[in-house]
């Protein structure tokens, strides 16, 4: 029988890549599928539309009677579009979007059938929820998990092929009200934020009452041939290849990237963007990038909340609309070994709704006080809750992308740029004690003026670098594809409003003893300098000098997961979680518990998979090969040739049988490995386990394994190649 492999590679050539989708202007249907802005006023009453408003923006509970007014109304707008179902749509800690459609059919006590939706109806929901991760939180017995309506992001459309459903975006929690997914945390730390950025904002401008934190991800991505993935079972399992000898031709000539996008992919692309479009996300950018077969794609800035529900949305419509192309979308950090990975860069700022980005240089010396005030808090911030940041991007599959191709390194540090940096020192060595409202020059420090060197930093940046500053946000790097970023913006978020609360403490302690304001302010900015300069590095973050000197200033180094998790959970992390209310100490420790689940069982399923492969798919191909050649050297022997002749044969079967027999031993020992791992009851112990005594494992297979395909006959090797994988659309 021919391997699904040829079958695949046969396949290739009648891809049809036409574009069939949308091809008008995008405002025609941009939103389309949203329940926002005209279509908001045109189905609700003044007074229900008012108070919707009211309660996106300010988080004020909705009366009753308004929920039910606003059901009614996004039943009308969605019936009119052709929906018959609905559900609340979540996030669980699964790492994919959760939904439970039920029909507005009803039937009444008399038998009429009706189409239904009331305000209960939007405002919560009791998914049977049993079977989502909750880390201890809930007994199967009682497992009742609520989902709450989050009316700051918006309902949308979700289209298929064969219906429409009406999604509600909702937070999830316990019966007892612990936050079980991503959304609950990350809408309470934006909230912290929002207050303890306010407060300091005041200290500039009275007028500001609300800051909004904004995210720009970056989606990078890869595109396999579906047939093509189908044949490797280690990408539908695990999402990355397993084995894989590496091509002659990876990404060593630079000629993806920013290059011509292929038709194929093209019209991929296309076609998930018309679908993102109508779901109201404002895909902005699409290129090919570094690695063969690896695109990106970025939005608008948003605000958090929203952003983070469109990224988690797109990655479904782009695994959605992947199928129709024939193609597999990769949103794992490391698919192929050897070339870039994935990242999920996540631009990070703040802005007032007196309309200023906190993290863009001012224009007067106020503002650009107020810049280098958030500007400075942030290093502070990333400085003290370093180990949190880590945890933040740990991740069984991130763990393989870190530290190499333009991934950062797992050490967290910042990059300012030349230019700013160069500020930071200028405050330090001018702000002393004698320091007072007199030294003009540094309290009109005019960066306004200078913005073009700072824009030549950010052009100029640091690849290397986990978080970077870009001119007018921080670009946090380190986190992964895959990964909802909502992980990633909690721990910034929190970790900011904790560092602004104590700012304005301090900040106040000073004039209450009769400082002038911005004295104190910059006398405080200098001791934050001070205390946190050692999180500033502007070099090559994979250099190993770099590793030594971080390791001079006390800076971690935590390369995986198991351990990085640990900082979630430390009396540090406690107290800024429960100051903060972002988690009680329970929900924490269920979220540790959880992270280590995951990681547990998805290098149990690697391990499973590698397994699997190497018994009944790559040692056949190899014995079967073998068994070829020790035929073919028999012959030659048989009809009198003498040993020379066969010199070369022999040299390839010995080697084969050697590789066969390594992967076979350590497969075995593997598994003993595994069992050894599985009945240990503590599951950080099991994590550090699976990280430490298992996936060493998967090298030396790994290792034998892409020798054995090089030395293997070509026709008989199972898997697609690299080669095939990368470069053929
Ligand atoms: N050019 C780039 O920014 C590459 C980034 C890289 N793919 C990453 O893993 O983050």
């Amino acid at each position: 029988m021919q391997s699904l492999r040829f079958k695949a590679l046969e396949g290739l050539a009648g891809v049809d890549s036409t574009l069939t989708e949308h091809n008008g202007k995008i405002t025609e249907v941009f939103g389309s599928n949203v329940f926002t802005g005209k279509v908001v006023r045109e189905y609700l009453s003044d007074e229900a539309y008012k108070s919707l408003m009211n309660s996106v923006k300010n988080g004020t509970k909705l009366e009753r009677k308004m929920s039910e007014q606003i059901a009614s109304g996004m039943k009308a707008w969605a019936m009119k579009k052709g929906v018959t179902h609905y559900t609340h749509w979540f996030q669980p800690l699964t790492g994919t979007t959760a939904e439970k459609h039920d029909s507005f059919f009803t039937l009444k006590g008399d038998g009429t059938a009706l189409e239904t939706f009331d305000g209960d109806a939007l405002v919560q929901q009791e998914p049977d929820a049993s079977s989502f991760p909750n880390g201890g939180l809930r007994a199967t017995f009682e497992a009742r998990g609520y989902t709450a309506w989050d009316p700051s992001s918006p309902a949308f459309i979700l289209e298929q092929a064969y219906g429409k459903t009406l999604c509600i975006p909702t937070i999830f929690v316990s019966y007892t009200g612990e936050s079980l997914d991503y959304k609950a945390p990350l809408l309470k730390a934006l909230a912290a934020m929002d207050k303890a950025a306010v407060d300091v904002c005041n200290y500039f401008d009275k007028n500001v009452t609300k800051v909004t934190g904004t995210l720009g991800w970056e989606q990078e991505y890869f595109l396999v041939d579906e047939g093509m993935a189908n044949a490797r079972p280690d990408l539908i399992m695990t999402g990355r290849t397993v084995v894989g000898h590496a091509p002659s031709k990876g990404q060593q000539l630079e000629d993806h990237y920013f290059g011509a996008i292929p038709e194929r992919a093209y019209a991929y692309m296309r076609d998930f963007e018309v679908e993102a479009y109508k779901l109201g996300i404002p895909l902005r950018t699409r290129h090919n990038e570094v690695a063969p077969s690896q695109f990106e794609c970025a939005p608008i800035f948003e605000e958090i909340n929203i952003a983070v529900d469109h990224n988690s949305l797109l990655m479904d419509v782009m695994n959605k609309v992947a199928k129709r192309h024939k193609l597999k979308v990769l949103l794992h950090e490391k698919p192929f070994a050897g070339i870039n990975g994935s990242g999920k860069h996540n631009n990070w700022s703040m802005s007032t709704d007196t309309g200023v980005n906190l993290l863009a240089p001012g224009k007067t010396p106020k503002t650009n006080l107020m810049f280098l005030t958030f500007f400075v808090n942030t290093i502070k911030a990333v400085h003290d809750y370093a180990d949190l940041m880590r945890a933040a991007i740990a991740s069984p599959s991130n763990d393989f992308r870190l530290g190499a191709n333009e991934a950062p390194p797992a050490i967290i540090s910042v990059f300012t740029g030349k230019y700013l940096f160069d500020v930071l020192q200028e405050v330090k060595n001018r702000v002393n004690n004698k320091f007072d409202e007199q030294d003009e020059a540094i309290l009109k420090m005019d960066l306004h003026r200078h913005i073009p060197e700072l824009m030549l930093d950010n052009t100029d940046r640091n690849r290397t670098s986990p978080f970077a500053f870009t001119g007018n946000k921080f670009e946090f790097r380190a986190v992964g594809s895959s990964a909802n970023c909502a992980s990633a913006m909690t721990v910034l978020n929190t970790i900011m409003a904790k560092t602004l609360v104590d700012f304005k403490a301090e900040v106040d302690g000073l004039i209450e003893k009769g400082e002038k304001k911005e004295i104190a302010i910059m006398q405080t900015l200098r001791k934050y300098i001070v205390d946190s300069e050692k999180i500033l590095f502007e070099g090559d973050g994979y250099s190993e000098e770099w590793e030594k000197e971080a390791e001079k200033r006390g800076l971690a180094n935590v390369k995986t997961t198991p351990k990085a998790l640990d900082a979630m959970v430390t009396p540090k992390a406690t107290q800024l979680y429960t100051e903060t209310g972002v988690y009680n100490e329970k929900e924490l420790h269920a979220r540790h518990e959880i992270l280590l689940e995951d990681y547990v069982k998805k290098v149990q399923i690697e391990a499973r998979v590698i397994g699997d492969l190497a018994t009944n798919t790559i040692l056949p191909s190899a014995i079967s090969y073998l068994n070829e050649l020790v035929a073919n050297i028999n012959g030659l022997k048989a009809i009198g040739l003498g040993d020379d002749s066969v010199k070369a044969q022999k040299q390839i079967a010995a080697k084969i049988a050697e590789h066969i027999n390594v992967i076979s031993e350590n497969v075995q020992a593997m598994i003993e490995a595994r069992k050894v791992a599985n009945k240990l009851t503590d599951s950080r112990q099991k994590a550090i386990d699976y990280c430490e005594k298992i996936k060493p494992y998967f090298d030396v297979i790994r290792y034998h394994s892409d020798k054995l395909e090089f030395l293997v006959d070509d026709k008989k090797w199972a898997l697609p190649k690299y080669r095939e994988l990368l470069f053929l659309r």
